[in-house]
């Protein structure tokens, strides 16, 4: 599909998916339909009453007068009161609508796949869920009401004034293709800047966020510089594009004055000149002035709307393509283990990342129940995303997991999930109370079962003695915290969630020695007598295991408990005596 093909389906998708927002909501819309024809019916009379009132005067006629101006004020009132109405249900319909967006959004970043989100820079997602949507917010609050209420009243007026006098209206009408074809092209031109500007934004956005996120490794490094060039560059695209918008932006002023002025310039003196030759009543040449500016008012707005409906349309492409994102799957089935089976197995299972060489290869293991069962190998051999394929965090592999007995792509994922509970090398703290950060595990655990975790974690001593205890904030991803406190936490949370399965990955690799110990001997406590997935590299952790898998390039190399690995495989044996030795894991098997 080419380029142009591709845009043109794009919109397309753009304009049903605006529709189908539109939907829910046929009262507020045919309240403005109906606001927009009457408004413009009331218009059309008034306009007619104008021209009584006129000729009247002029003939003299005090009583035809009076009864003209008594006329305009109900029919000026009533207008009102439409106006009123347009302006309430569309800006109520833009803010649902909006509303709308924001929920479904928030929905669906909850179900995108983890896949999706490790290669999307949640800079770009923020700035879809705040700059775009705003710009769609901006757009339906202010303006969808002249895209419904201008089409009708310019039909409704041009079809009037063509009855009423289609010479005058082809005098009036002489300059307007022109100006038409200039608000086009300046609308156009605009428009491309302002698209520019708007993408710029998320990348502006994107560099805070790396800037916020990575702020110890900023300072660590002194890279200050280096953020602050990448932000300079990102600022001045920005200023060299708003300059770019603005400088544009000056003409639309000349090109809506001609859109305004010309017509009713023209028809002021074609007009004049009839009126002279009496083909027209001064009356009649005041009401046709007067309709025309329901004509022109609209006309003049058009640069701005072009460029209003291109900026928003392209923010709706950015949003729909959120929108359209395939969601993780829902639905399946639940298994229950039977008596002797394995609770977790994997066979031949071969998975690569996008377009990657493969990851994994013909991978074979299982976790006996009850049992604890190590992964150990070499940095970058795959050992994580086992983990990530058994919590169905990527589905597109070859062979089979199966959980319970049963095949994990045909299980239900939020159920899979319930029967795995995670403490991962970085856990992530949310910025609430420790207690909640903790109960997040089981939402509907009560406060002692909540600190019951935290004491089997061996966190309730240090949250205790803080001074607001359980109702410590922790800050955003736990920042108050040492690392050995912040994976107690972790740890509590899943002790709390109480799954089948404990999946545990390097979860002490990026304490220090005296916090590892920590958490080494909480670990030590909890694995027993539970299903334990434990990825490690540090021997003390996996040294009771059940039985160790050796792994290399995405394979298993070598398997079998301690003992047994030490005495025939070179790798392990390497680096249990380099640990011992007090370095770190070697490189190769
Ligand atoms: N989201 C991803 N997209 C693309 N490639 C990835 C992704 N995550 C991991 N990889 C690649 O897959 C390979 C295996 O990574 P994985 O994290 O499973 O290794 P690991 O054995 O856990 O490493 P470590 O011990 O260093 O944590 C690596 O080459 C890595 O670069």
């Amino acid at each position: 599909m080419d380029d142009e093909v591709k845009s043109v389906v794009k919109t397309r998708r753009v304009l049903a998916y605006i529709l189908s927002l539109c939907k829910p909501y046929p009262f507020e819309i045919g309240i403005c339909f109906l606001g927009a024809v009457c408004g413009t019916f009331f218009d059309l009379i008034q306009a007619r009453y104008l021209k009584d009132v006129v000729d009247q005067a002029l003939a003299g006629d005090r009583r035809g007068f009076q009864m003209a101006v008594a006329a305009i004020v109900v029919i000026l009132l009533a207008g009102c009161a439409f106006r009123y109405a347009i302006k309430y249900f569309s800006g109520h319909l833009g803010i649902r609508i909006v509303q709308d967006i924001r929920r479904q959004l928030a929905y669906r970043i909850g179900r995108l796949p983890s896949s999706y989100l490790d290669n999307a820079h949640s800079g770009d997602i923020v700035a879809r869920l705040n700059n775009d949507v705003g710009s769609i917010a901006g757009f339906a609050e202010w303006q969808l009401v002249n895209l419904i209420y201008s089409p009708l009243v310019i039909i409704g007026v041009m079809s009037y004034l063509l009855i009423f006098n289609w010479k005058l209206l082809l005098a009036s009408m002489i300059l307007l293709p022109a100006a038409m074809f200039a608000s086009r092209k300046l609308g156009k031109a605009i428009s491309k800047y302002a698209i520019q500007l708007q993408r710029s934004f998320a990348d502006y956005n994107a560099v805070i966020q790396d800037a916020t996120a990575g702020i110890v490794t900023v300072k660590a490094f002194r890279l200050e510089p280096v953020l602050f060039a990448k932000m300079q560059r990102v600022t001045e695209r920005i200023r060299d594009l708003q300059r770019k918008t603005d400088w544009r932006c000056l003409f639309i002023a000349p090109v809506s004055m001609v859109l305004q002025v010309a017509p009713q310039m023209s028809c002021v003196l074609y007009g004049g000149y009839l009126t002279t030759t009496g083909q027209l009543t001064p009356g009649e040449l005041l009401t046709f002035t007067y309709l025309l500016g329901f004509v022109t008012g609209p006309l003049s707005g058009l640069p701005s709307l072009i460029v209003n409906v291109r900026v928003t349309l392209e923010s709706a492409k950015r949003v729909v393509e959120l929108v359209d994102e395939p969601e993780e799957r829902s639905g399946g089935d639940v298994y229950v283990l039977q008596d002797g089976a394995a609770p977790v197995r994997f066979d031949g299972v071969r998975f690569a990342y996008e377009d990657r060489e493969l990851v994994l290869h013909d991978f074979e293991a299982e976790l006996k129940a009850n049992a604890m069962t190590a992964i150990v190998g070499p940095s970058g051999c795959g050992k994580s995303t086992v983990v990530k394929l058994l919590c169905g965090f990527d589905e597109r592999y070859e062979g089979s997991i199966s959980l319970f007995g049963g095949e994990l792509k045909r299980w239900d994922m939020k159920e899979a999930r319930a029967q795995i509970a995670i403490v991962s090398q970085f856990s992530y703290l949310f910025p609430a109370s420790v207690h909640d950060n903790i109960a997040y595990g089981n939402l509907s655990a009560t406060r002692e079962e909540v600190v019951e975790a935290a004491r089997m974690a061996n966190a309730d001593g240090f949250i205790q003695a803080w001074p607001d205890g359980y109702e410590t904030i922790v800050g955003e991803r736990g920042a108050s915290l040492s690392g050995g406190q912040r994976q107690r936490i972790a740890i509590a949370r899943a002790l709390l969630k109480n799954a089948p399965i404990l999946v545990l990955d390097e979860p002490t690799s990026a304490l220090d020695a005296q916090a590892e110990a920590e958490v080494q001997a909480v670990l030590e406590q909890l694995v027993r007598s539970r299903t334990v997935l434990v990825i490690a590299h540090r021997l003390s952790t996996i040294r009771e295991a059940d039985e160790i898998i050796v792994m290399a390039e995405g394979k298993v190399a070598d398997r079998g408990t301690h003992l047994e690995l030490m005495a025939r495989n070179v790798w392990y044996r390497d680096m249990c005596r380099r640990q011992q030795a007090g370095t770190e894991v070697g490189e190769a098997v």
